[in-house]
């Protein structure tokens, strides 16, 4: 997986939903004007459910969101605020808002009715303050901003320099962290800050459903994840593998996977390093050929599962993971590298202090044999697993 790819997987789906939904509603405005009356409803009922669902899964920060969007469309919507009121502070709401989603970034999920939710209520209305501040100043002194700037920083681009500098700092975030939460906060940033270039109710009501849905899609594929994906190696976990054996057929075959003396090497280089080397030993794992569906079964042992193969046919496949794992040379991140001045870092570099092990793993493998269950195949695996630990590690038993 390339780099890029890594930094903006959580992106692609979220963007393309927003975006498919944004150009099929301008596509078919005239023939979405029949279904006005309904379209103007969805964000009542959808914003709440997003913000139910959000709070039962404690994703507060989408909770705060749907909130927040729920009560900009009723004052739109509902005449809370004057229309008059709301279009001549137009440009504050805008900056104010940008900023509070902003903020959401680099907060994390910490409850919505607990003493730092209190504190979270305060930042919105901070951000929402140095929104409406910023313009306040601008237009107060804008003859003596206009002579002490240069000519390009005009009244225009002073209002809107500090919103595109939030939107990039809440992208660089998404891509710095990247989760699917981060990436929903920077499309409510994205489409904030366009629906104010679209006028009307139906491009609003749209983008408050769509913003609506992928708060709901993103909570619950964000606990599917949590639910099937162990948490450190990012393969998919146990629960996940018995999910698999309910639809596998007759012909399948089971492989285990352990690091060997991994005991030792967590002694030698500790935990943390222990941990560095599971990643990037399952991610080797889960580079599996040959159709096998990897998972971490726990500490450090793994599972491959081969649907309708026999364990003949996997042994090419298995080995080649072992050869890749033997051959791996594991540079290690210098944890001292955070603690340490920039100086120091410096000199580190120039002296190319990086150090590099290398582990093996064994492998044991069975096929499915009728009439047994999957535990029973998978006792066999284990027991091949065994065997290979005692003909001396590093290699595939059957
Ligand atoms: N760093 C780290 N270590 C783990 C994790 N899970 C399990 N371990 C360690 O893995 C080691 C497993 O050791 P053993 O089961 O004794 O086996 P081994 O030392 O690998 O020896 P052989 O399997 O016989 O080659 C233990 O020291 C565990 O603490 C984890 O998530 N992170």
């Amino acid at each position: 997986m390339s780099a890029f790819y890594y930094r903006c997987r959580y992106f692609f789906l979220p963007l393309i939903f927003t975006a498919l939904g944004l150009a099929l509603s301008e596509i078919y405005q005239s023939d979405l004007q029949a279904w006005q009356g309904v379209i103007e409803q969805l964000p009542y009922w959808l914003l709440p459910a997003a913000i139910a669902i959000a709070l039962q899964f404690n994703r507060s920060r989408l909770a705060y969101l749907a909130a927040i969007m729920l009560a900009y469309y009723l004052c739109v919507t509902q005449d809370l605020l004057e229309s008059a009121l709301l279009a001549q502070y137009s440009q504050q709401i805008l900056l104010g808002g940008a900023f509070t989603i902003g903020g959401f970034a680099f907060i994390k999920d910490r409850g919505l009715l607990s003493p730092h939710g209190l504190v979270r209520v305060l930042g919105c209305g901070l951000c929402l303050a140095a929104g409406f501040g910023w313009l306040w100043v601008n237009r107060e002194f804008k003859l003596q901003l206009d002579e002490a700037l240069p000519a390009p920083f005009n009244m225009e681009v002073r209002v809107l320099a500090p919103l595109y500098l939030c939107g990039l700092l809440v992208l660089i975030r998404g891509l710095w962290q990247t989760s699917l939460v981060n990436s929903a906060i920077f499309i409510t940033f994205a489409l904030w800050a366009v629906q104010f270039e679209f006028i009307g109710l139906v491009s609003l009501a749209t983008s408050m459903t769509v913003l609506a849905i992928i708060y709901i899609l993103t909570v619950l594929t964000d606990s599917y994840f949590l639910a099937y994906r162990d948490e450190l190696t990012g393969l998919a976990s146990r629960r996940a593998l018995y999910n698999l054996v309910l639809s596998l057929g007759r012909k399948y075959s089971v492989a285990m996977l352990d690091i060997d003396h991994f005991k030792k090497f967590n002694d030698t280089y500790g935990h943390d390093v222990g941990d560095q080397v599971l990643k990037l030993v399952a991610s080797k794992i889960d580079a599996v050929r040959g159709g096998g569906k990897a998972f971490r079964y726990g500490g450090e042992e793994f599972t491959i599962i081969f649907p309708r193969k026999d364990a003949q046919s996997t042994l090419s496949y298995l080995e080649e993971v072992r050869q890749t794992i033997e051959e791996y040379d594991i540079v290690l991140r210098n944890e001292q590298r955070k603690s340490q001045s920039k100086a120091k870092r410096g000199k580190a570099k120039t002296n190319h202090q990086q150090r590099t092990v290398s582990v093996t793993i064994s492998i044991g493998v069975a096929e499915h044999q009728s009439g047994e269950t999957f535990e029973q195949t998978m006792k066999r695996s284990d027991q091949a697993l065994y065997k290979a630990k005692k003909k001396g590690r590093n290699q595939v038993c059957v």
